[in-house]
This record gives structure tokens, sequence and C-alpha cells, in this order.
């Protein structure tokens, strides 16, 4: 039985691809984003980020593939989408001569049931330039209130690009409230953003894109845990001969120098007898081991390793 389009995720799309000319912007792409929780895409500067919230968006578009939103066809239904998603546009559209609140009221206008436009002025910090025409706004300003615009409505669904590029901490800190408060209301947020600790601090799901293709998705927990089985990090008092202590360990460990000074990363199976080798081997050469831990990947190495040069197949990671 087809989902309707009340109980569909927020938004499902499989195989997706689009080609402009030469270049296949998105290839065989699949997202699925549940109602009530905030998706972050993830992917270096043309991986397809874009196209595909603009396609989801209805914007454009694809070549293959399906991309239902709410449940709908985003260029088909799109006169039934546009009222129940928020869009951020970017520029003042055409109105720039228009103040912040006067544009606010705007959109506030068009929608059935919209949030009252002096509390979201005041939730984003504009109250101060409500009067101040669009185009003397501060990038920073222009930004919050395109947000503030895309959630007049009261949407169901809220794409987001990049919300906060160019804010500074404390205007990050209110939209970084907001987008969870929304999250709280059941609205469901697609969000891109090239902040790994936005996506970290926001997003249920991070779905890391790299030419056009996922390649891992799950929770922060997910990405960054999955692999810490396999990655030791030791600290000594004094250098080591990581050759002699990889010969120690046997096959399929690696001992390498780390970044900071006698810090080195040892890779291969971590487990208990590992430990107690590492700390005999140090205590048989005398050198005092200061740190033995079990190393935690940052997102920001997880998403270096997965889309730097040379990755090869997706990897699936707590789907
Ligand atoms: N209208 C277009 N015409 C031609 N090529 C395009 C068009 N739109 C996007 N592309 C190309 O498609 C690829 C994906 O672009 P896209 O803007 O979706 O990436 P992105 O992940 O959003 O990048 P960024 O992080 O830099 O914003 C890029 O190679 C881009 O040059």
């Amino acid at each position: 039985m087809n989902p309707t389009p009340e109980t569909s995720p927020a938004v499902a799309v499989t195989g997706l691809v689009k080609r402009f000319g030469p270049v296949t912007a998105v290839d065989g792409l699949d997202l699925r984003l549940e109602r009530g929780s905030i998706l972050a895409l993830l992917g270096p500067n043309g991986a397809g980020k874009t196209t595909t919230v603009e396609i989801c968006e209805g914007f454009q578009r694809p070549d293959a593939g399906q991309v239902r939103v709410l449940g709908l066809d985003p260029i088909a239904d799109n006169d039934q989408l546009r009222s129940r998603i928020g869009v951020m546009l970017q520029g003042g559209g055409a109105y720039p001569g228009a103040k912040a609140a006067e544009m606010l009221r705007l959109c506030a206008a068009y929608c059935a049931d919209p949030i009252d436009p002096e509390w979201l002025l005041q939730v984003l910090g504009l109250t101060d330039c409500a009067g101040t025409p669009y185009r003397r706004l501060s990038g920073g300003q222009q930004q919050r209130l395109a947000l503030a615009c895309a959630l007049v409505g009261r949407p169901e669904l809220v794409f987001l690009d990049e919300p906060t590029a160019g804010l500074d901490a404390h205007a990050r800190i209110l939209v970084w409230e907001l987008i969870d408060r929304l999250r709280r209301d059941g609205v469901a947020v697609l969000l891109t953003t090239h902040l790994l600790d936005e996506a970290e601090a926001l997003a249920d799901q991070i779905v890391i894109i790299d030419h056009g293709r996922v390649v891992a998705s799950g929770t922060a927990a997910d990405l960054t845990g999955g692999r810490t089985q396999d990655r030791l990090r030791l600290v000594t008092a004094a250098p080591i001969d990581t050759a002699a202590l990889a010969a120690e360990l046997g096959t399929g460990h690696r001992c390498e120098p780390g970044v900071s000074a006698q810090s080195y990363h040892i890779t291969g199976p971590v487990n208990p007898h590992l430990v107690a080798k590492i700390a005999a081997w140090c205590r048989d050469r005398d050198v005092l081991a200061t740190e033995i831990s079990v190393a935690q990947q940052s997102l920001e190495e997880v998403f270096l390793s997965l889309t730097g040069a040379g990755f090869g197949e997706p990897a699936e990671v707590g789907r």
C-alpha cells in the first residue's frame, strides 16, 4: 500500500540523478527524512547538495529517480506543497527597498495561519532593525530575515541551505535554538551546511555526500564512534621506536607518529590484550606511557577521510 501524504516521510528520495551537460551533479542519491527530525546534508564544494535540495524544493527537474516531499511530487504537486514547505531564499526578492518587518509581514500575509512576525523578529534578534530597508541590513541580518520568511507560514518541512553561513557566534546560537525548537514542534528540517559542529549539534541524521553520491549516513555518534574499535592513541614521556612497537604488536597493527610530540596512533583491532601489551612494552623500555586512549574520531576527521582523494565504495554506517 502506498503511504498517504499525511503519513509518508517528509522527504523520500531514491536513485536521484541530475546532470548538467557532461557534469553529473547527483548520481543515484537516496535520502529519507522523517517528520519532526533534522537531516544535515554534508559534502565538499560541488558535491551536489544544493542541486539535491533544489530538486526537492521543485526548482529543478531530476533526470532520473523518484522524489517525494510530504508524499507529493515537488513539481507536479507544487501548488499543494508551496504552503506546506519553507524555503530559505537568498537575496531580497522583488522588494529590496522594503523594510525588514514589512517583508516578513508580507510573507505572513500569504499564509493561512502565520506565526506572529513580531515574535519571529524578536527570537531572531531582528527587532532593532525591523524598520531598516532590506538592502541596508547586514549580511547576517539578511540571512536571519530569510530564515524568518521561510518559517513564518508554519511549514511542516523546511529547507535550509547553509542557514548560518556568515553569522556571528551569537546569531548562530539564536538560529540553532530556533531550529531545535522547530523540531520539537514537529517540523522536519533538511539543512545543508559546511559547519560540522552545526551538523553535530542539530541533526538527528547526517548524510555525507561526495560526487553526487551518499558516502556515509547515520547519527553523529554512528559516524564518529563506529570506528573507535580499531584505533588507539598513545602518548609517551620519551620518544619510542614505532617500528619496534609495531613488530611487537604483530600483523594487523600499525604504529605511526601523531601530530603532537611523542604521540602515536596505533591502528588495528583494539582490545584489553592490546592495551596491556603496549603498557608492558613501554614498561620494559622504562618509558612512561602518559596516555593510552581509545581514540574517538571527530566528525571532521570522518568527513575528510570519506570525502578525501582516493575514497572508494560508499560506507554504510549505522543505517
Ligand atoms: N545550473 C548548473 N549548470 C551547470 N552545472 C551546474 C549547475 N548547477 C550545479 N552545477 C554543477 O553541479 C555540481 C554540484 O553543484 P551543487 O551546487 O549542487 O554542489 P554543492 O554541494 O551545493 O556545492 P557547494 O558546497 O559549493 O555549494 C557542481 O559541479 C556544479 O558546478
